[in-house]
């Protein structure tokens, strides 16, 4: 065994005379023939005799201590994007033919012997140009089959797929109590179905980008979704498939090109790093002068088969759900990281240090639900909500930031956009896979799921799934309009700039809206799951159109929202007009058309630093999520209210002046939360259209 850098002998040293047992095995089993194990455990051999296998076949490295990740320059050398080529066009076109892995490396093989130069240098520009095809960023949704206990719940399958169209058909309860059904459509990169075999998640996924990391790119492969939707499931599969597509490269066209496969397992829980692969010892992050993010401590080691990184892989995962502080509920608080570095030295030899060249990232993220637990009881249990909630959101805007090639990258936002910050920068892929259950019980998860992914391909400039949608159909969740709205605003604010304010704070906002305290959070009211969104939303719509008094709980949510004079001016005056009919729409848009809009150059003006400023983003976006669950909540509270008046307006005898009194305040608090949130949300939106604005202008 041969070992460079640090060498410490682990904890499991049985498990590394096993494991050189197992692979003499393969080398005795395979002879003069490179042997490959696919996902079945079935070997599969290759025609040629691989040098390098054997040479490295004892290898395996620990590497301990500092592990930097960023201070090696990635570097790709010409020879090796020859051959690079050479297997991309052979591998797809023979993939596309229908060979099998045993065809494959047995017709690749000879078809590699045979290229000439000029054939070469044609598969060079052909690839060059596939590899630019590979998307920059990918959003896919699988969807796992309904389990035993959905199944004795008789819990429906709600979710409808055809080809890479999704609709949720969420069962609904009008005021009456009579039932209806809701759909909501999505259109994403790929849907892969119940009946997708992981084989098939991976071809859909990692398997196009595993050849671009030997071409200096970082690509990252994200599993979103609530508990128990199959994150893991459909996670662990991938990094030993894609450990055997990058030894085979490693081993046959780039044999002997001095590429060494190092791995490494990580875990990120309450905002803390934790070795998978090492006990779970606590790791620290550090930032050292040139901003370069280093893991003190992580345990990196050298790979040369796949079998011992199957070994690896399992020893991570069961660490992550036996660990110390305990069993699944952990597991899904936990953000686990998996990566697969691919180095070379600079003379291809191992005299010198290695660089990195390419890197692939495996990410099982925490449960998408725990980020709503930020109202629960337990202190311990909001902060970690609150860390993953960040962290989830500091994801969606990195990943934005990149698909719009923006130059600064927000990934201070949270601990695991900064851990990632190296797959976040240069030329790097992001795959995220979004995990859905198709139960009726679970819809509004799965809603909150399909959302986010909406949304992180939805705010891409090479975006085309609305596009792709009929006309005629409602392209988007028929609930949350995101996009039009924005555009809407925008278009208002332009129009009309007729407030201006004398004092203004570092965003360029009036200075009164910066003291704007966040809603008040009624935290032992709030469930710690996200309830009933969709049936505010609905009896929203149904008002919308009716304006009443406001009552004076409604004022005095006013006052906390913070609104300028003017606003309060206008509020008054609406609040004056009882019996107007005036809309809450159209209200809210005379509100908001006297607030100044701030163009980028005010930013720039008044030293905006993007990394505080998401900081302060993130923590808006949470304040208004906060305030929409409030929302639907007193939402539903008014709703029993009506229910009850009803009850009431159908015994005999009622008085009529009460049903009307009663149900004259119902409509007003209803007009007023919706106004408040429509405030509330229409700030944000211009927050982050300014934020926007001033990132892609260049800073
Ligand atoms: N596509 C699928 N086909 C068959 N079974 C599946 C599929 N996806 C998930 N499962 C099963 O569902 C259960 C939950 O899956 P899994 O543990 O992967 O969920 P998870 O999203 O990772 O949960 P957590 O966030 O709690 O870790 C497991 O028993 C798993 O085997």
């Amino acid at each position: 065994m041969s070992v460079v850098g640090k060498r410490q002998m682990p904890r499991f040293s049985s498990t590394v005379h096993h494991q050189r047992q197992s692979s003499d095995n393969v080398i005795l089993d395979s002879s003069s023939h490179g042997r490959w194990f696919n996902s079945s455990g079935f070997a599969q051999e290759f025609g040629t005799r691989s040098s390098s296998l054997r040479k490295n076949d004892d290898d395996r490295v620990w590497t301990s201590g500092l592990l930097d990740l960023h201070s090696f320059d990635t570097e790709l050398l010409p020879e090796m994007y020859d051959a690079h080529n050479d297997y991309l066009s052979n591998h797809t076109l023979l993939r596309g033919q229908g060979f099998d892995e045993f065809e494959l490396g047995n017709k690749f093989a000879q078809s590699s012997r045979s290229l000439t130069d000029s054939n070469l240098i044609k598969s060079v520009t052909t690839d060059k140009e596939r590899a630019n095809n590979v998307a920059k960023i990918k959003v896919v949704v699988r969807k796992r089959p309904l389990n035993k206990k959905e199944i004795a719940k008789k819990e429906e399958d709600i979710i409808t797929i055809d080809s890479n169209f999704l609709t949720v058909h969420e069962r609904k309860l009008k005021v009456d109590l009579t039932e209806y059904v809701e759909k909501h459509e999505f259109v994403f990169d790929a849907v892969l179905k119940e009946d997708v075999s992981n084989d098939e998640v991976y071809a859909e996924t990692v398997e196009p980008v595993v050849p671009l990391i030997f071409q200096r790119t970082k690509a990252t492969c994200f599993a979103y979704g609530q508990t128990g939707s199959g994150k893991t499931y459909t996670m662990q599969p991938l990094p030993l498939k894609a450990s055997q597509d990058i030894l085979r490269l490693m081993h046959h066209t780039y044999r002997n090109q001095g590429f060494q496969l190092f791995v490494s397992f990580f875990e990120i829980y309450g905002g803390k790093l934790f070795d998978l692969l090492n006990d779970r010892k606590k790791l620290c992050m550090r930032e050292d002068g040139k901003q370069q993010v280093c893991i003190v401590g992580l345990q990196e080691y050298r790979v040369s088969k796949v079998e011992t990184i199957k070994e690896f892989i399992e020893r991570g995962n069961a660490t992550r759900s036996t660990g110390t502080t305990g069993a699944n509920e952990e597991s899904s608080r936990s953000h686990a990281i998996l990566q697969l570095c691919i180095k070379r030295s600079a003379d291809g030899t191992e005299s010198k240090p290695a660089r990195i060249v390419g890197k692939l990232s495996f990410i099982d993220l925490a449960g998408s639900e725990r980020g709503a637990d930020t109202t629960d009881n337990d202190k311990q249990t909001r902060i970690e909500g609150a860390e993953i909630n960040k962290s989830l959101l500091a994801l969606k805007e990195c990943i934005r930031a990149l698909d719009n090639d923006q130059g600064h990258i927000p990934f201070r936002g949270s601990k695991l956009t900064e851990v990632l910050r190296d797959s976040f920068v240069g030329d790097s892929r992001t795959v995220m896979i979004s995990c859905i259950s198709p139960s009726s019980g679970s819809s509004e998860h799965t809603l909150n799921t399909l959302r986010y992914a909406d949304r992180v391909k939805g705010l891409s400039k090479g975006n085309s799934s609305r596009r792709d949608l009929p006309s005629s159909s409602n392209p988007r969740d028929s609930t949350v309009l995101p996009g039009p709205s924005v555009v809407s605003h925008e278009a208002t604010f332009e129009d009309e700039t007729t407030y201006v304010s004398s004092e203004r704070n570092r965003f360029g906002w009036p200075k009164q809206l910066e003291r704007e305290p966040s809603p008040p959070n009624n935290v032992d009211r709030v469930p710690s799951t996200r309830m009933g969104g969709n049936l505010a939303s609905s009896y929203s719509d149904s008002q919308k159109g009716q304006r009443g008094s406001q009552s004076d709980r409604a004022g005095n949510e006013f006052d906390y929202l913070g609104l300028t004079n003017e606003q309060d001016r206008m509020r008054k005056t609406s609040k004056r007009a009882d019996n107007n009919q005036l809309s809450a729409v159209e209200e809210k848009r005379k509100i908001e058309s006297r607030i100044k809009h701030v163009d980028a150059s005010h930013f720039a003006a008044n030293h905006f630093d993007p990394d505080d400023d998401l900081n302060a983003l993130l923590k808006e976006e949470e304040d208004l999520v906060t305030a929409h669950r409030r929302q639907v909540e007193e939402t539903i509270d008014i709703v029993r209210e009506e229910m009850n008046l009803l009850v009431e307006a159908d015994q005999p005898g009622n008085q009529l002046d009460d049903y009307i009194s009663k149900l004259n305040t119902i409509l007003s608090q209803k007009a007023a939360g919706i106004f408040q949130l429509q405030t509330q949300l229409a700030q944000f939106q211009r927050r982050l259209n300014e934020y926007n604005v001033f990132i892609s202008s260049g800073n």
